[in-house]
């Protein structure tokens, strides 16, 4: 859970107030409106000018970075694929966050949660863009983090690959009792959450919509 309180960043962003306290929360508004940048406020990306975010209750200003990003994981806009095949692609979040490697069961289990249906030893170079985005998805996954923070994590896929992974996604995070916060322009993907979205407008909100 996130409370928000009088935060600030340059002319971007002004919220006198917010609490994301629902498991899955969809963040919506306008191009430029500073989802994105509020996204990256919430694992400390980013830092406001002014405000406060408590975390479960804690200021995250006071909790080190470092430690915060392995609790809260962040997966930006842009897929990063790193060199090798799929394996290779999978294990680098958790070696470089310095975790125990995933076993074969649970990295297949990664690939076929996001809808991935390609063997591991593939190599990434000839991947489309939304099945690159579905890896780097699989690849968070594998994080188990308390919390993750996706923006547009469906924005390269077709109508039905993205039903599939957000509900498989939403799913996940209510069974194992963590929280998700994604950024979306889908229509299909607000109408479904339409309880739990957030919407931005030039920088401001006023919270859950009714
Ligand atoms: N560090 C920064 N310094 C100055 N301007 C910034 C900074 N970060 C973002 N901006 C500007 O803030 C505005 C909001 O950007 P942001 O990426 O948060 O919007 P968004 O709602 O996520 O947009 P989109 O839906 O297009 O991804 C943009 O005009 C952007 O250029």
């Amino acid at each position: 859970m996130f409370e928000i309180s009088n935060l600030k960043f340059m002319n971007i962003l002004n919220i006198p107030n917010l609490i994301i306290d629902r498991q899955v929360t969809c963040i919506m508004g306008a191009s430029g409106s500073g989802k994105t940048t509020f996204l990256r406020m919430l694992n400390r990306l980013n830092a406001p000018d002014e405000g406060t975010i408590l975390y479960n209750g804690e200021d995250i200003s006071s909790l080190d970075a470092v430690k915060l990003r392995r609790r809260v994981v962040m997966l930006g806009q842009t897929p990063v694929i790193y060199s090798g095949d799929i394996r290779d692609n999978l294990q680098i979040g958790l070696e470089l966050s310095q975790k125990l490697a995933a076993t074969e069961q649970m990295l297949k289990q990664s690939l076929e949660r996001v809808g991935l249906n390609k063997p591991l030893d593939e190599p990434c170079g000839k991947l489309s863009g939304g099945e690159k985005q579905r890896l780097c998805l699989a690849r968070v996954l594998l994080m188990d983090a308390e919390t993750y923070l996706l923006d547009e994590p469906s924005a390269a896929l077709d109508r039905e690959t993205e039903h599939f992974v957000i509900h498989n996604l939403a799913n996940y995070v209510q069974e194992k009792d963590k929280q998700l916060v994604m950024v979306t322009h889908s229509q299909a993907i607000a109408e479904h959450y339409r309880d739990c979205t957030i919407l931005f407008e030039a920088g401001r909100t006023g919270g859950y919509q009714q």
